[in-house]
């Protein structure tokens, strides 16, 4: 068995009348390269914000390395890039990576770490000075300053053009090759296919699910079928069906066999739609509802 390195046992977390997390279980275990996939608002900076000590949760537990998250040695090992960028303008990038890694005891070469983000030559440079795409390499830069056992990072490619997001998942598949752990989110499965092996998606403080990327693709991949017709043979691939009054609502991976079934079995039908699944609408059909027949 993996060793766990950070663990959320039924977390909720709270802002006011908000409930960004609401009971999340998660087990993030040494070598795994794990992407947190949501939209807006679903509750993936909170739970970081939690890994990294920065937040306490409403109930529940967190725990880093088997401790508490609040303890600064076991925040020693972890990295952290979060999703905005404040760095101080005025300071030189030679500045604040040597500051940074100052306070880790095994701090990394300011060399070696500038040249893994594409940003060699720049030392002398202020801050204020840099690009957008700059400043961001900087900062997630910056998480693995101290040479972490596990870093999280928020929306690292955020800003990034194509070039400086593919440097940049090749540092991590590198760190990742190294041994290292790492949490990334995103709002982008495309993102998360890149670089995780595992996906947990997560909306509205929930974990929808916890799966290879692979077996998420699948399921967002889903269509929405819609016609009007009367009974229904049995037809491949429906996933869930559904009836409303005249409409049938059809649910499947793959819409075109779908469609070709209909059509062979030579059932009337009108009101032919086909439309993707948002992410979310289809995990929570998925979790909500076992198959059925229409
Ligand atoms: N400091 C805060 N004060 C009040 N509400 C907050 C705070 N931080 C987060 N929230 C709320 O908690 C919920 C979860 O936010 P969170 O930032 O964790 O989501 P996210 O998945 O990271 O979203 P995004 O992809 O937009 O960064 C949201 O409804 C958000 O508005």
């Amino acid at each position: 068995m993996m060793e766990t390195l950070a663990r959320a046992i039924e977390v909720t977390r709270r802002y006011g009348s908000v409930t960004a997390l609401d009971g999340v279980s998660l087990d993030i275990r040494r070598g795994e390269l794990v992407g947190l996939l949501g939209p807006n608002g679903a509750g993936k900076s909170t739970l970081i914000n939690l890994f990294a000590g920065l937040r306490r949760p409403h109930s529940g537990r967190v725990e880093l390395f088997g401790g508490s998250p609040a303890d600064p040695v076991r925040r020693r090992d972890i990295g952290v890039t979060p999703q905005e960028t404040g760095l101080p303008s005025t300071l030189r990038v030679r500045e604040v990576v040597d500051f940074v890694t100052a306070h880790y005891p095994r701090g990394a070469a300011r060399g070696e770490l500038l040249e893994r983000f594409g940003l060699t030559g720049m030392e002398r440079r202020q801050i204020g000075g840099l690009s957008g795409g700059q400043k961001r390499r900087l900062a997630v830069a910056l998480a693995f300053a101290g040479n972490p056992r596990l870093v999280f990072l928020d929306e690292p490619t955020t800003g990034l053009d194509v070039e400086a997001r593919r440097a940049l998942w090749d540092a991590v598949r590198d760190f990742h090759a190294g041994g290292g752990t790492v949490v990334l989110t995103s709002h982008y499965l495309e993102e998360v296919e890149a670089l995780a092996e595992r996906v947990v998606v997560v909306d509205r403080g929930r974990v929808l699910a916890d799966d290879t990327v692979a077996a998420v693709r699948d399921i967002a991949g889903m269509r929405h079928v819609t016609l009007t017709a009367g009974e229904l043979p049995d037809l491949p691939g429906v996933v869930r069906a559904e009836r409303d009054g005249s409409r049938v609502l059809l649910l499947t991976a793959d819409a075109d066999a779908l469609v070709r079934a209909l059509v062979r079995a030579d059932v009337p039908f009108t009101g032919l739609e086909i439309r993707p699944t948002s992410l979310e609408e289809a995990f929570l059909t998925i979790t909500a509802h076992e198959p059925q027949a229409a």
